[in-house]
C-alpha cells in the first residue's frame, strides 16, 4: 500500500523511464502509476512495451501512461522520446535512466547504450527541467550497479560503464549544485536482480570470449544471491521522493539491503 505521503509526492509528476517494459524498469514503472505519478515507457522492445502499456491501462487508465519505442542509443529518437513524453503530459519531473545491456561481445555496443545514452539522457533531462533552461526543476536517477564498486573479471566493458554511471552522475550533481539547476542527481547500484537480464550470460553472444567464465558468473550469483525487481522500485522511489538525497550512489544488495556508499561530500 503506497503511502499518503509518496502519493501526494509523485500526484501530478511526470516520469520518464528508459528500459520500462522489463525487469527493473517494469517494477518503477508500476510503482511509479501506483502512486498516481504519469509515466512515459521508453523501451526498444515494442511488444514487451505494448504489453506494459496494456497492464498499465486496465490497472491505472489510458491516461496515466504512454509507450514510446525508442533506442536510447539513437541520439536523435531519444530527443524525439522527451518531447513526446513533454507534448503528452506538459512537462517533465522525474527522468530514469535505466536501459541496459551485457554484450562484451558488441562492447562498443553496451557502451553506447550503457553510459553514452545515460549521459544523453541526463542532458535531456535537464532541457526539460532544469533552472537553467528556465524549467521549475526535477530528480534524474541513473542505474548503475554493484559492478561499479568491483572488478568483475567476467565482464568488464560491462563493469567499466557502470563505473563511468557513477562518476558522471556525482559529477553532474555537483554541477547542479554549482549551476542552481534544481535538479537532483542520485545513481542506484544493485546487485544481481532476477529480471531477463540475467539470461544474457547463457548466451555467447553476449559475453563473447569471457562466455567460459558463465559458470563462474553463475556461482557469485549463488553466492550474492538474487534481489526482486520490486525492491529496487523501493529503493528508486527513496531517492524519487526524499528530497535531501543528492549525489547519493544507492547500493542495494542481499546482504546490506538498501545502503548507501560514502563518500567525501560535494562542492561546499
Ligand atoms: N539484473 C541485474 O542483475 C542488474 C541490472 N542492473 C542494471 O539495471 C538496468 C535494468 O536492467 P534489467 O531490468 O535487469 O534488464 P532487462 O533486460 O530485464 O530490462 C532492460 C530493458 O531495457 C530495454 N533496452 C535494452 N536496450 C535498449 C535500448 N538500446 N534502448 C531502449 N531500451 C533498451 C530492454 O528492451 C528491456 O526492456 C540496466 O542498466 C542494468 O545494467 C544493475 C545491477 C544488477
Ligand atoms: C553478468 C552480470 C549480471 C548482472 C549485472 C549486474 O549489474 C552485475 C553485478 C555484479 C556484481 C554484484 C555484486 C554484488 C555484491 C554484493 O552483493 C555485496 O553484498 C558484497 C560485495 C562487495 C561490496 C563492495 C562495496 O560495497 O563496495
Amino acid at each position: 500500500m503506497p503511502s499518503l505521503g509518496t502519493i501526494m509526492a509523485l500526484r501530478g509528476k511526470v516520469a520518464l523511464v528508459t528500459g520500462g517494459a522489463q525487469g527493473i524498469g517494469r517494477a518503477v514503472v508500476q510503482e511509479l502509476a501506483h502512486n498516481h505519478a504519469q509515466v512515459a515507457v521508453v523501451d526498444l522492445n515494442a511488444s514487451c512495451g505494448e504489453q506494459c502499456k496494456s497492464e498499465l491501462d486496465s490497472e491505472f487508465g489510458a491516461d496515466r501512461s504512454i509507450f514510446l519505442q525508442c533506442d536510447v542509443s539513437d541520439a536523435d529518437a531519444l530527443t524525439e522520446a522527451f518531447q513526446k513524453t513533454v507534448d503528452q503530459f506538459g512537462h517533465l519531473d522525474i527522468v530514469i535512466n535505466n536501459a541496459g545491456i551485457i554484450n562484451e561481445k558488441d562492447w562498443e555496443k553496451s557502451i553506447q547504450v550503457n553510459l553514452t545514452s545515460v549521459i544523453k539522457g541526463t542532458y535531456l533531462g535537464l532541457e526539460h527541467m532544469s533552472k537553467e533552461y528556465g524549467k521549475a526543476g526535477g530528480s534524474i536517477i541513473n542505474v548503475a550497479s554493484m559492478a561499479a564498486f568491483m572488478h568483475c573479471p567476467h565482464h568488464p566493458v560491462y563493469t567499466a560503464t557502470k563505473h563511468g554511471v557513477v562518476g558522471f552522475s556525482r559529477a553532474m550533481a555537483d554541477a547542479s549544485l554549482l549551476g542552481d539547476y534544481g535538479v537532483r542527481i542520485n545513481v542506484l547500484c544493485p546487485a544481481f536482480v532476477d529480471t531477463p537480464l540475467l539470461r544474457t550470460v547463457e548466451h555467447e553472444d553476449c559475453l563473447g570470449k569471457f562466455f567460459k567464465y558463465k559458470d563462474d558468473i553463475k556461482k557469485s550469483m549463488d553466492h550474492y544471491g538474487l534481489l526482486k525487481p520490486s525492491l529496487i522500485a523501493e529503493g528508486m522511489m527513496r531517492l524519487i521522493t526524499d528530497d535531501s538525497q543528492h549525489g547519493a550512489a544507492m547500493k542495494i544488495t542481499r546482504s546490506e539491503g538498501i545502503h548507501f556508499h560514502e563518500y567525501e561530500p560535494l562542492s561546499p
